[in-house]
């Protein structure tokens, strides 16, 4: 990496940058119509036609240089060299949004200060053009000495040119004559000088100024109505989830059907033995009964990417912005509590958009009880075995209802909490909210299928490392020792799964669990999918040579209590997060203090609901 020049790209928030680096690279980094979807820098290569090879840079949006906020800091070290591991780099693409030229061209301006070669791209001409605004390139070109592209970074429209302009940004890389140690932060004159120079140079370079972004304004009216804008998204929300049921139907029983037909040709062409359970009871079963939720967690992306791509996302958050201030939390917090649906990892990584520390560290210590996609197996597997599949009217099922309670129990518990920890631990006062809202946007297939397509792929790769290890292991555990002469019962029984099992009971059966579910607890702090594969396993031994055929579900129907089933429900509603989350959760705030106690109060807050949830429904039922 060293040797190889290196050029960042630099540019206000959701202006296209990673579109751009994506189509410049090849690679997939996150794209999505908000401000703050990148918060780390990241690394690319590019070889242009005559070869030059350089290293190319992602940012976070900035929407100046003297930032406050963790994501929008890197940026800015980056820019000015301040980071002690790396030289500053050699030169700049200023990526700058064509429909909003003015606020875009200050920080251009502001980067002109620092003295790095730079081309700029104009992206989003394509949006311009709809919008009927038309700008003369050339003169912008003229104003500010350098070379502007026009770009749709999306499409990967103008990047040929952007690549064959290149050499000439890197050539006088050479002939630098300011260092970034020149650069000082503007004071207020300074600002107010540059603002007006970006708003002169922006009357004299757009031609016709369209009725730019008229669909927004009328949309906006509507769904940020203070009555009907929260209505509308309740609405949306609960079609979601509606939909998650219903349309995964079909292809999850399509799934669960091969891996039936795959576990009996396993059995029966091959020779009674180890072997044969190894790979049906162990294998097929543990991975199989995961993989049936392929599908679910695919809708639910779906719905996540297109509400990104439209520019919904920032709305909601607006929506939601007066409540998350009632309980303390910062605005800027919505949208990586959000994230956490997909997974908290990427949502806690999210949070350095918030500058506050306490603000921060709020929205880390709860990001956890938002309902991470690895626990949608877990929900869905207990809804369809203890939840009747009742048609309520209107096509609205009982299943999705409960599902979408679960969703909102870890929402609600999250506000709840957020309140307690700002009244005690991480007292203060949070910041209010300031977020540009982005223009409404149709999603690009493309966007969607890729996005589908790597969910699919880390999904089936997890399925096949993390949970394939995790059922051979436990199938091991649950196979040996072998039982003794004249033994009654199903071999399992006799393991060492059910000595650890039984041991764990002594925590666990106050709360209601049965020893299967202690065993599947352990390896379901790997990923919390795992303890759905974890049962297929325990249970696919210990039943009949039918169990899986008959699927998971039909088995826990049998052998749960309606009370045993709902505790382990609250129980992963709170469920202690996978280790993965806590090693990020460690690196974020930096503290072992503070991942400790996130991780205790998971637990205990988990403990106490299951039992309370066992035996509330104990006495009622
Ligand atoms: N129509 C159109 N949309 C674009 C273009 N470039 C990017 N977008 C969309 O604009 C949004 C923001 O793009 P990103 O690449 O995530 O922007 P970013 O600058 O990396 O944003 P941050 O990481 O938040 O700073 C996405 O919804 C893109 O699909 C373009 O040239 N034309
Ligand atoms: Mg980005």
């Amino acid at each position: 990496m060293p040797h190889l020049p290196r050029i960042a790209l630099a540019g206000v928030p959701n202006c296209g940058k990673s579109a751009l680096f994506n189509g410049l690279t090849g690679s997939r980094q996150k794209v999505a119509n908000y401000a703050g979807a990148t918060v780390e820098r990241r690394w690319g290569s590019v070889t242009l036609d005559d070869g030059t090879r350089f290293h190319i840079v992602d940012l976070p949006g900035t929407y100046s240089l003297d930032a406050a906020s963790r994501d929008q800091e890197i940026t800015r070290d980056v820019l000015l060299g301040r980071r002690a591991d790396e030289a500053p780099p050699n030169a700049l693409i200023c990526v700058i949004d064509a429909t909003n030229l003015r606020l875009h061209l200050r920080l251009v301006l502001d980067v002109q200060r620092l003295g790095i070669p730079f081309v700029v791209a104009l992206n989003m001409v394509d949006l311009a053009e709809r919008n009927g605004t038309r700008i003369d390139i050339e003169r912008l070109s003229q104003e500010l000495g350098v070379p502007v592209i026009p770009t749709v970074a999306v499409r990967r429209g103008g990047l040929e040119e952007l690549r064959r302009r290149l050499p000439g940004v890197l050539d006088k890389m050479a002939r630098r004559a300011a260092s970034s140690e020149d650069y000082k932060p503007l004071d207020a004159a300074g600002l107010r000088a540059l603002q007006r120079r970006a708003r002169e140079i922006a009357g004299k370079v757009v031609i016709a100024e369209g009725a730019a972004s008229r669909i927004t304004r009328h949309l906006d009216a509507v769904l940020l109505n203070p009555v009907f804008g929260p209505l509308f998204l309740m609405a949306l929300v609960f079609v979601v989830f509606q939909a998650v049921f219903a349309w995964a139907e079909a292809p999850m029983g399509w799934i669960d059907d091969g891996v039936s037909w795959l576990a009996e040709t396993v059995r029966t062409h091959l020779p009674e033995g180890r072997l044969s359970s190894l790979l049906a009871d162990g294998a097929i079963a543990g991975v199989g009964s995961v993989i049936v939720f392929l599908p679910q967690i695919l809708i639910l992306f779906f719905f996540i990417l297109v509400l990104e791509q439209t520019g919904y996302m920032a709305r909601a958050a607006f929506i939601m912005d007066r409540l998350m201030g009632s309980v303390g939390l910062n605005g800027r917090a919505f949208l990586p509590l959000l994230s956490s649906f997909a997974c908290a990892i990427p949502g806690i990584m999210a949070t350095r958009v918030i500058d506050n520390p306490r603000d921060r560290l709020t929205t880390i210590l709860i990001a956890p009880l938002m309902t991470c996609s690895a626990r949608l197996p877990i929900y869905t597997l207990i809804i369809a075995a203890v939840i009747p599949n009742d048609p309520i009217g209107w096509g609205i099922g009982l299943q999705g209802i409960v599902l979408f309670g679960l969703y909102l129990a870890g929402v609600v518990n999250a506000l709840v909490m957020a309140a307690v920890l700002r009244l005690t631990v991480t007292r203060g006062r949070a910041q209010p909210f300031l977020m540009e809202l982005p223009k409404y946007q149709l999603p690009a297939v493309r966007d969607l299928v890729l996005g589908l397509l790597s969910r699919a792929k880390a999904f089936l790769v997890r399925a096949g490392t993390t949970i394939l290890a995790a059922s051979v292991v436990l199938w091991a555990l649950a196979s040996f020792p072998a039982p003794p002469e004249g033994a009654t019962q199903p071999a399992i029984y006799y393991s060492f799964a059910a000595s650890i099992g039984h041991a764990l009971s002594y925590v666990f059966a106050p709360i209601g669990f049965n020893w299967e579910i202690c065993i599947a607890l352990v390896p379901g702090m790997a990923a919390r999918e795992v303890a759905v594969g974890a049962l297929g396993t325990v249970y696919a031994l210990s039943g009949s040579d039918t169990t899986v055929a008959e699927g998971l579900v039909d088995t826990l129907r049998n052998a749960w209590s309606m009370p045993t089933s709902l505790a382990f429900l609250a129980w992963y509603i709170y469920a202690p997060m996978c280790f993965s989350t806590l090693a990020v959760s460690r690196r974020e705030t930096n503290s072992r203090g503070w991942t400790a106690f996130q991780f205790g109060y998971l637990m205990v807050l988990a403990y106490v609901a299951a039992g309370a949830t066992y035996w509330i429904a104990r006495a009622l039922t």
